[in-house]
């Protein structure tokens, strides 16, 4: 199994081969190349919540394909992709967000701006600067897709719901070894895997487009601001744009999450650091613009990702697993069902929610 180490700036995101779990070995070797794969993930998993993945069975080809079918949507005129609008309002949340629709916040940030005495409209001033389209299971009983029709960008529907399935299959791999690297029994891995509905994942593809010198200057515009993934963990694929950064929880201080070639990011979310006492984390990451001094006088170019959250079903209630509960580390979650906390965090996002 390679693993190899690599450090951005001074900090470590570790590179974990996931392909014991993706391969056809030797069944004798088989488990205790697993059993190493698992831990190796899970202990970087513990430390940092990020990780790079490789050995994950998705060739190089493949992404760049995701990626040239975001920049192909994003490309079509605006009218077109409002063929496809998220309606108004949190949910559902499917469809194409224009520019400066979805605003991302933290809780912290709600509290800062209210402390301050400030308006709710206040926390809109630094609009994101991006666009989106959520995608989610054609077998969604709560969220229907938002579509395209088939003649504005011929196959986009099949191609996207191919990748999703595709990264749910990856997903459950991905949720197997983790299984194995904390060391769960059938009863609680069966618990782990009710983490993940097949029918409840969403597929975001997401542009930022490039960003001039000029708005750079006046400090009005943001990408992604501070934020965790608030389901089970998510898959994050991108260009070679770069400013995707992870909060060290330790340090606090931003590290550059950038995947090398062929590797995808994988990060925990609110639901597994709930499931784990806090034993996984769910780590603050951001995608951040920088100083307009530092960048040329052509400004920032255009930058794509595609995360992929997975989650369990809204109706699915979330307790931690009691191996996790201890007298050192007593329970710091009470059980919650999946779209009451969804809501809690997330009903700042569109303008039309209660602010
Ligand atoms: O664009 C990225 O790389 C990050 C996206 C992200 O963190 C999110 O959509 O939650
Ligand atoms: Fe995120």
């Amino acid at each position: 199994m390679a693993y190899h180490p690599s450090y951005v700036g001074k900090n470590l995101i570790e590179t974990v081969d996931i392909s014991p779990f993706t391969v056809e070995t030797r069944d004798s070797i088989a488990d205790s190349e697993r059993l190493r794969s698992g831990q190796t993930l899970v202990q970087a998993l513990h430390t940092l919540g990020f990780v790079k993945v490789t050995g994950h069975g998705i060739n190089k080809d493949e992404i760049q394909d995701a990626l040239a079918w975001t920049k192909k949507l994003f490309d079509l005129p605006y009218e077109d992709k409002m063929k496809a609008p998220h309606p108004p309002g949190r949910m559902p949340h499917r469809g194409y967000s224009g520019i400066g629709k979805e605003k991302v916040y933290s809780p912290a940030d709600v509290e800062a701006n209210r402390a301050a005495g400030n308006t709710p409209q206040e926390l809109r001033k630094v609009s994101d600067f991006k666009e989106s389209y959520e995608i989610g299971s054609e077998h969604d009983p709560v969220q229907q897709n938002i579509w395209l029709p088939n003649d504005v960008l011929p196959n986009f529907r099949i191609r996207m719901t191919a990748l999703y399935q595709r990264l749910l299959s990856v997903s459950d791999v991905l949720l197997k070894a983790i299984s194995v690297g904390l060391g769960l029994n059938s009863q609680e891995h069966a618990a782990l895997a009710k983490l993940i509905s097949g029918r409840h994942c969403q597929l975001r593809l997401l542009h930022y487009p490039a960003i001039s010198k000029d708005r750079l200057q006046n400090d009005l515009v943001a990408r992604l601001p501070t934020h965790t993934d608030w389901g089970t963990f998510t898959i994050m694929f991108q260009d070679g744009g770069g400013g995707l950064e992870l909060k060290n929880p330790k340090s606090q201080e931003f590290l550059h999450a950038e995947p090398e070639d062929g590797t995808f990011i994988l990060n925990i979310g609110d639901m597994l650091q709930r499931f784990t006492n806090d034993y996984l984390v769910s780590a603050q990451h951001r995608v951040s613009v920088p100083k307009a001094d530092t960048v040329p006088t052509v400004g920032i170019p255009a930058r794509y990702s595609i995360p992929f959250f997975t989650a369990p079903d809204f109706s699915h209630v979330v307790a931690t697993l009691p191996r996790f509960i201890t007298n050192e580390n007593p329970a710091k979650y009470e059980p919650v069902k999946f779209d009451e906390y969804g809501l809690s965090v997330s009903k700042h996002q569109y303008q039309e929610g209660e602010l």
